[in-house]
């Protein structure tokens, strides 16, 4: 049986569909003449207010000239696929790409009521089919969808300014949680293949200095919640991360987590497999917004380091010759545009980032940061430098959690001290923290890692210990090398220095053949 209340709806929701298909319509008003149009108008509303108490809104599809997916009719579908689907009668399956189960959302004309602090409200979701065939070189599709919002203009304030922001809020955070991430990569045939992205690191797992990885998480959601921040600063909504540090420190893991933490994801570029900087630039126009782009490894990608400065000196010893060479004109033209060059890269962080969308993360990765010229890693381009470095203790305790389930023990101490006089890196600490059979516990695998500390000392101190002796070798033989420069200047032989009683020429000429170095005008 219908309530009073819900026939007064249908009967007013019937009139407003009426008012709405006359506004929806432009095409029909277009035959009507315009003071018939007018009067029209006016008597729609006047029926419309005294007959129909509600007020109506509606959230479409798309939007803009160009047909862009509204995001907010996105955020609506989110938090009515979430709160509705149990409650609607017909649904709709959507099989989704590399998803084993079909996603379900609120068939199109399916109604359903909610609660919003004690106030009802009505959601629709409507579809609206073009009523002629029409043949379009664009491929746009003709069909409409919209959500229908109707509720008591009494509670026009609290809907219009609570419970709306309530639902965007709510199903943007579910369409971040539902969203599958995606990891691509690029190779010289295809522009993006991509797979689910499930790497299962995250900053939790992540063996760091607690501080800095604090600044990091920080850091990332101050970025992602910038967009009105960015616009007011009135710079493109990016932000270039630079990890470095040895091999095995963590780096790449550290990409994954932050793609986890924003639910971003992650276009891994291959920089060897781009043919040159337009195909590059190709690329990153195709790159979606809430992702991050890598480049690994950026200084073995290409020869980037100083290219730029070895381009400009080709260039200007060439172009004489160039201008009496055809041929060889010819051949340097193509090798112009052979291959990522630095500036096409440069041109690529500047440019990209203003074009579409924005909310992306550019990360380059290196185990020689030193190599890199200064042009690609100065602020504004990379913006925030993080180094990934040798275990501390402090990293140390995160793998122990998550690799034993410990958060403390007696070995601990000896630990920290072992880390603080050696270099290890996180991923030989984790080899001997992961138990080989079912047999080790937690303290053999603390053993076996105070073992390959102390052999890693040893090294280490041995090394050093060869490292001095080769340095002062090395000051001995510059001396007597500067000492014979001497001589020759003055006209003394070495053998006269020698003479003279200057030990030091003996042990240096000694040292001299030991290195190998011709000695062969130092007489003895
Ligand atoms: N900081 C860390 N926290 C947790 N695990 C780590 C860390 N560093 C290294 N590991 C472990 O070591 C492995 C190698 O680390 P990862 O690939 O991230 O190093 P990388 O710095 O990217 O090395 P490369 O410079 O060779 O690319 C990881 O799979 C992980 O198990
Ligand atoms: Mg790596």
């Amino acid at each position: 049986m219908f309530l009073p209340r819900e026939m007064f709806a249908s009967f007013g929701s019937a009139i407003g569909g009426l008012a709405f298909i006359w506004v929806m319509l432009p095409q029909w008003q277009r035959y009507v003449p315009p003071q018939i149009r007018d009067l029209l108008h006016r008597c729609i509303n006047k029926l419309v207010n005294l007959f129909y108490p509600y007020v109506l809104i509606v959230f479409s599809e798309f939007e803009g000239e160009r047909l862009l997916r509204s995001e907010t009719y996105m955020f609506i579908q989110s938090y009515l696929k979430e709160h509705a689907t149990s409650r609607v009668r017909r649904l709709k399956a959507e099989t989704v790409k590399d998803s084993q189960t079909p996603i379900l959302s609120m068939g199109d004309n399916q109604e359903v009521t909610e609660m919003f602090e004690g106030v009802k409200v009505w959601w629709a979701s409507r579809r609206v089919s073009p009523r002629n065939m029409t043949i379009s070189f664009h491929p746009v599709t003709e069909e409409r969808r919209y959500y229908r919002l109707l509720f008591h203009r009494r509670h026009r304030e609290l809907i219009t300014q609570s419970y709306i922001k309530h639902v965007l809020t709510e199903g943007k955070e579910i369409a971040r949680r539902n969203r599958m991430q995606k990891l691509y990569t690029n190779d010289p045939s295809k522009d993006w293949t991509y797979v689910a992205f499930e790497h299962p690191a995250n900053f939790e797992t992540l063996a760091m200095d607690p501080n800095k990885k604090r600044e990091i998480i920080n850091d990332l959601k101050k970025f992602r919640e910038g967009k009105e921040y960015y616009a007011k600063i009135g710079k493109p909504w990016k932000r270039g991360y630079l990890l470095y540090g040895p091999p095995g420190t963590g780096k790449s893991t550290m990409i994954a987590a932050m793609a986890n933490f924003l639910s971003y994801d992650v276009y891994d570029l291959e920089l060897t497999a781009v043919k040159d900087n337009t195909k590059l630039k190709k690329l990153l126009i195709k790159t979606s917004s809430k992702s991050i782009i890598v480049i690994e490894d950026i200084d073995c990608s290409l020869d980037l380091t100083g290219q730029r400065k070895k381009r400009e000196k080709e260039n200007n010893d060439d172009d004489d010759e160039e201008n009496d060479d055809p041929a060889k004109k010819m051949v340097k033209e193509e090798e112009k545009g052979r291959g990522v060059t630095l500036s096409g890269l440069l041109n690529f962080i500047d440019g990209i980032w203003s074009a579409r969308g924005g909310e992306r993360i550019i990360i380059f990765t290196t185990n020689h940061v030193e190599k890199l010229d200064p042009a690609l890693i100065r602020r504004g381009r990379m913006d925030k430098r993080i180094e990934m470095s040798y275990c501390c203790f402090e990293a140390f305790k995160v793998l122990a959690r998550n690799y034993l389930d410990i958060e403390d023990h007696p070995l601990f101490e000896m630990i920290g001290q072992l880390l603080d006089e050696t270099n290890m890196i996180p991923a030989d600490v984790v080899e001997h923290l992961m138990p080989k059979s079912d047999d080790e516990d937690a303290e053999t695998c603390l053993r076996s890692l105070i073992e390959a500390l102390e052999a890693a000392k040893k090294e280490a101190g041995k090394k050093a210990k060869d490292g001095s002796r080769a340095k002062a070798k090395e000051g001995r033989a510059k001396k007597v090398n500067g000492e014979k420069e001497e001589a020759k200047e003055s006209g003394t032989s070495a053998k006269e220095v020698k003479e003279n009683g200057d030990i030091s020429g003996v042990a240096a000429a000694t040292d001299l053949r030991e290195n190998g170095v011709a000695v062969a005008d130092v007489e003895i």
